[in-house]
């Protein structure tokens, strides 16, 4: 599926919605960290984002420690940010309320 790398001003504009995201690896991804109460409250969340990328056929890069969870989106195919990361860091926001 050919996707188009967002340009800085769309980045810019689009990141200024997703206060809680951060830019991350030259303007190439977007990275959120998340503490939960603990490794079961962590994995459950990672559990019902593995459920939406796979829905979407969209992948988060990811690390998980205890209950801390780190999620960096990019898109590969782009070879950078694209709508589609702020499509999925939309989602997932959505799913912490
Ligand atoms: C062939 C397959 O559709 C592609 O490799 C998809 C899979 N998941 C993906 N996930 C992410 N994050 N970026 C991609 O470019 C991507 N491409």
């Amino acid at each position: 599926m050919s996707v188009e790398k967002l340009s800085e001003e769309e980045r810019k504009t689009w990141l200024s919605a997703l206060p809680k995201w951060s830019l991350a690896r030259d303007g190439d991804a977007i990275e959120r960290k998340f503490e939960f109460d603990d490794f079961s409250e962590a994995f459950g969340f990672m559990a019902r984002v593995a459920l939406i990328a796979e829905k979407r056929d969209h992948h988060p890069e990811w690390f998980n420690v205890y209950n801390k969870v780190e999620i960096t989106l990019t898109t590969h195919d782009a070879g950078g940010l694209s709508l589609r990361d702020v499509k999925m860091a939309r989602k997932i926001d959505a799913l912490l309320g």
